[in-house]
């Protein structure tokens, strides 16, 4: 039967405070941060730590690395005391992470069809987004959607957010489709690469709230 229950929400991507700011006064459960040089969304783990300090007790902070070392994840834990670390490596890798920092790691999984759904997840959630294209210079981040209609009937017994090309006006329909339980958006709530856009923000937390599960 359908249900409205609590969607959880992560806004990604955070690079200016008033950005910051609205995940905080919409109810954001997490808001994330990217420690990928190659993204217009990439900051500073002293960046991350500034604005991270307005909402400390708030929203959960979320880490972003691709293919990290520990040292690299370690230099930004030095200033930064993340909650969880989301990780686009190896289920292997993410499972060593999970060990060495004692935080909560969720492990990405690029899908492009259904056969690559997984069944099960060595970290504490899986963050399910479409394998990139061939020309993409970043694992996530590139607006592109999933064909949700796979994932329909999909029950995994491990926790799941649904990632890639969400947006104010389709959120209500991938959650009521796919029956995600947590979503996670980053250009859709843009005005330019890397840059929030408040009113966005407060729209995609509502519109997600509302949301009916199938
Ligand atoms: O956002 C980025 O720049 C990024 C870089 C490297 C890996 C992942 C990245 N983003 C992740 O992808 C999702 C979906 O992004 P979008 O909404 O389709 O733009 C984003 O929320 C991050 O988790």
């Amino acid at each position: 039967m359908p249900g409205r229950l609590h969607t959880g929400v992560k806004i990604c991507g955070l690079t200016e405070e008033a950005g910051f700011d609205a995940c905080v006064e919409h109810g954001a459960d997490w808001i994330g941060f990217v420690f990928f040089d190659r993204s217009p969304r990439c900051v500073t783990p002293q960046q991350a730590a500034s604005l991270a300090s307005r909402g400390v007790g708030q929203a959960k902070t979320v880490g972003l690395f691709v293919h990290p070392r520990d040292e690299d994840i370690a230099r930004v834990l030095e200033h930064a005391a993340l909650d969880v670390l989301q990780i686009y490596a190896s289920e292997e890798r993410a499972q060593q992470v999970a060990q060495a920092f004692g935080v909560s790691v969720w492990l990405s999984f690029p899908v492009a069809g259904a056969a690559d759904l997984p069944a099960s997840c060595p970290v504490q959630k899986m963050l399910i987004e479409p394998r990139p294209p061939k020309e993409a210079t970043r694992p996530g981040g590139n607006a592109q959607k999933l064909d949700w209609s796979m994932l329909a009937g999909w029950k995994p017994l491990f926790p799941w957010m649904l990632a890639g090309g969400l947006r104010v006006d389709n959120v209500a329909e991938a959650i009521r489709i796919t029956g995600a339980p947590d979503v996670d958006v980053s250009s859709g709530v843009e005005s330019a690469p890397g840059i929030k856009d408040p009113a966005l923000i407060a729209q995609f937390v509502r519109n997600a709230r509302q949301a009916d599960r199938n």
